[in-house]
């Protein structure tokens, strides 16, 4: 589980996240969606520890994201924005060195990357160096290395960018199993339609504050909108009028 409380950060003159809380709960895939420059990257950039708030805290499985950094970050998965994958290693190689840095036993990696490229159908480049890897290529490896541990928690920051759609789906297919194995899930979009097809909660964020929380129905009655396209639109334009 996730929770985050009162979250502020800054850069200079920019408040890019404003007093964010929000939980995400296990069992449950959460949606945090804005627009562009709204703060998502930085919430999340947080909780995975590269970055320390000004104010507020955030907890992993109660694990305070400050106080013990190394513990929380052990306790979740996470696809940080642009992969960083070496790109002198090979998919494989990338994925093992990620198992080993986590700890996982040395006995169960191969058969946990095994299992990983076939989820995520890597098979075609999993031994070929990464330079040079197209975007969806480059996603799926770091997603691979994001579950090499079976985390409780996974943090995706917009997964699907760059994805066909088969991957797409597999991404979709891979939430879902998360979920459905009681994991905490958090992922960043600014694609309605996605978040809509698998969040359980979506929480809207503009302007670094959070606009509304709720299921994507909570969402459709709050804003009076059928369409959840229109419902963000007003959610954020709401906020903005505030
Ligand atoms: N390291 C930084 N230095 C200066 N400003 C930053 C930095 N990181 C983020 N910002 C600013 O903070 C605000 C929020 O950025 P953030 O990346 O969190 O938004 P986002 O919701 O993830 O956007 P996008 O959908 O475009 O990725 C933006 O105005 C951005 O320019």
């Amino acid at each position: 589980m996730i929770e985050v409380n009162d979250l502020r950060k800054s850069f200079g003159a920019v408040q890019a996240v404003d007093g964010v809380s929000f939980a995400a709960g296990d069992g449950r895939i959460t949606g945090l969606l804005g627009p562009n420059g709204a703060g998502k990257s930085t919430t999340l950039r947080i909780l995975y520890t590269v970055l320390k708030p000004d104010s507020g805290s955030a907890t992993i499985d109660g694990i305070d994201v400050v106080d013990d950094s190394l513990k929380a970050r052990a306790a979740i998965g996470t696809l940080p924005h642009g992969s960083g994958l070496y790109p002198h290693l090979t998919a494989r190689e990338n994925i093992r060195y990620y198992a080993r840095l986590y700890g996982v036993a040395e006995d169960s990696i191969e058969e946990r990357i095994e299992s990983l490229i076939d989820e995520l159908d890597l098979r075609d480049f999993a031994d070929r160096r990464t330079r040079g890897f197209s975007q969806g290529q480059q996603t799926k490896v770091a997603l691979a290395r994001a579950l090499v541990h079976g985390p409780q928690n996974v943090v995706l920051d917009e997964p699907s960018n760059g994805l066909d759609v088969m991957a797409t789906r597999s991404l979709r297919d891979l939430v879902r199993t998360l979920k459905n194995a009681g994991r905490c899930v958090l992922f960043s979009s600014h694609v309605m339609q996605e978040v809509a097809a698998l969040c359980d909660e979506i929480v809207i964020i503009a302007g670094g504050k959070v606009a509304l929380h709720d299921s994507p129905d909570g969402i459709r009655n709050a804003t009076g909108c059928d369409d959840l396209e229109d419902a963000f639109v007003s959610a954020i334009s709401s906020k903005d009028e505030r």
